[in-house]
């Protein structure tokens, strides 16, 4: 067992559903709410989403480490999360007064989850441009993460999709585990996730 450090939390999605976009919103909510934050990121073969983070500014570049995931997105996160539980551990050790660890997989299946080895919570990042039958599909992420986020809301009137069925929906095959939207271009929904997190994983207010 890990001596206890920052709340680990898990990001997964499929490919481009907003994993990253939602980084870039949340950690500067999180960070004005005197929050300490550092993220890993993984990415197949390279370090993209850390470099694309680092660019941004929102956080000290040290902060930022990057896991080179290999083939499958997933092992890393599941099967033998290894590397990242390293990657933790090293933020855990050159910050000592780490509130979280945002852990963003790399882009994957309906059907990736995380083990609760690596993370305290995990969020699923799933978006309306796939369509309105991704809940209906019932894929382990969808499930059984802990908070279901759909993202890109701005775009359902664009791709035909009822947004209050898809909610409905995911509500329905989560058994009310909670489902949240978020339009990560405008940051609408953002402080809705960071207050999730907040109070399922941190211990004193942010
Ligand atoms: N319209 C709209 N576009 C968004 C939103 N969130 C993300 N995007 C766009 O969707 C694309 C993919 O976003 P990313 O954040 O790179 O997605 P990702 O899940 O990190 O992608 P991978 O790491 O490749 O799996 C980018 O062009 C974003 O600008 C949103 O809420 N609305």
């Amino acid at each position: 067992m890990r001596i206890r450090g920052a709340a680990r939390v898990g990001i997964g999605g499929p490919v481009g559903s907003g994993k990253t976009a939602l980084l870039e919103r949340l950690v500067p909510t999180l960070l004005r709410r005197r929050l300490e934050v550092a993220v890993i990121t993984n990415d197949l073969v390279t370090q993209e989403d850390a470099e694309r983070l680092r660019r941004t500014g929102i956080l000290a570049r040290e902060r930022i480490l990057a896991v080179e995931a290999g083939a499958c997105p997933h092992t890393v996160i599941r099967e033998d999360p290894t590397l990242n539980m390293e990657a933790a551990d090293s933020l855990d050790h050159a910050f000592p007064g780490l509130d979280l660890i945002l852990i963003e997989s790399g882009g994957d299946n309906l059907a990736s989850t995380f083990s609760l080895d690596l993370v305290d919570y995990w969020l699923f990042v799933i978006d309306v441009a796939g369509g309105d039958d991704i809940p209906r599909k019932r894929g382990p992420g969808v499930v059984q993460s802990d908070l279901l986020i759909v993202n890109k809301v701005d775009l359902h009137p664009y791709v035909g999709v009822d947004l209050p069925r898809m909610i409905a929906q995911a509500s329905t095959v989560r058994g009310n585990r909670p489902v949240l939207c978020t339009n990560c271009r405008t940051g609408e929904g953002i402080d809705a996730v960071a207050d999730a997190i907040s109070n399922a994983v941190l211990s004193r207010e942010p």
